[in-house]
């Protein structure tokens, strides 16, 4: 097991964004979080990443709490994570994203010196090296020179997963990678995601297209009002009743 979640809680005043939340993943696994609008899904990833502090319960990764440990830490640790809302350095390159995704394993300051020692010299070829294999992987190697700002909105989501996967995480939190995308670029989404998952890593991912989550996941939770109403395979969720009263009169969405 990978990480492990128990009865993990979170309040904002007097609403419980989450409460009483189980649940774990393992290595080469993709688990799927879906839930109404509202339902706690991206507060899961702000827990998960040390962004937010839990209420309640306790957050383990690879055997270890997360409680205190800072969200730079839990990057180094092997967790990284994509944003629902793009978050990357519009007027950097493509490759520059990806090489500051790659420099959190990394001793010497990117950016730093004119005067580079040959160690540092050789440390930021072999990041560079790493950033263009990142690009390669998920198809955005031939922009490597674009200002990122400039590219279309998918690939700018597929270049965030390059950043993502440069820090070396062993567990990808992915928050709706497939929103804006057209049904062409879901379908090479679809199949990044299960590279992701060949190398051996576990992966959460929050996603409403409902259709995707079916086909790709392994297991999926489901998220209402905070608290986790079901989990199972994606034939078993789709079947189940508290789901699809959960999602009932919400089609139009
Ligand atoms: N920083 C915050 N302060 C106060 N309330 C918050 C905060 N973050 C989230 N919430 C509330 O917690 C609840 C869960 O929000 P969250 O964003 O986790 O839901 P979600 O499932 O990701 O929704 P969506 O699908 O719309 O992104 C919502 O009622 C939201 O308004």
């Amino acid at each position: 097991m990978m990480l492990n979640l128990e009865k993990v809680g979170k309040n904002f005043g007097g609403l419980a964004a989450l409460s009483g939340v189980s649940f774990q993943v393992n290595r080469g696994e993709i688990l799927g979080v879906i839930g109404p609008n509202g339902a706690g899904k991206t507060t899961l990833f702000n827990l998960i990443t040390g962004v937010m502090t839990p209420s309640a319960g306790v957050i383990q990764f690879l055997g270890q709490s997360l409680a205190g440990i800072k969200p730079h830490k839990i990057t180094a640790m092997g967790i990284a994570r994509t944003f629902q809302n793009i978050r990357l350095f519009g007027n950097l390159s493509v490759l520059e994203n990806v090489m500051v995704g790659a420099h959190c394993r990394s001793d010497a300051a990117l950016w730093q010196g004119l005067w580079r020692t040959p160690a540092q010299r050789r440390e930021e070829k072999a990041i560079r090296e790493k950033a263009e294999a990142m690009l390669e992987m998920t198809g955005v190697a031939a922009e490597h020179g674009v200002i990122a700002g400039a590219l279309p909105y998918g690939l700018q989501r597929r270049l965030e997963i390059a950043r993502a996967l440069a820090s070396d995480p062993q567990l990808m939190l992915l928050d709706e990678p497939a929103a804006g995308m057209n049904e062409s670029e879901t379908g090479d989404l679809k199949l990044l995601i299960g590279k992701i998952r060949q190398l051996g890593k576990g992966v959460i991912l929050i996603e409403h297209d409902i259709q995707l989550m079916m086909t790709i996941c392994d297991r999926i939770v489901v998220l209402n009002f905070g608290q986790k109403i079901a989990e199972g395979r994606p034939a078993e969720i789709q079947a189940n009743p508290a789901v699809i009263e959960a999602y009932l009169g919400k089609e139009d969405e």
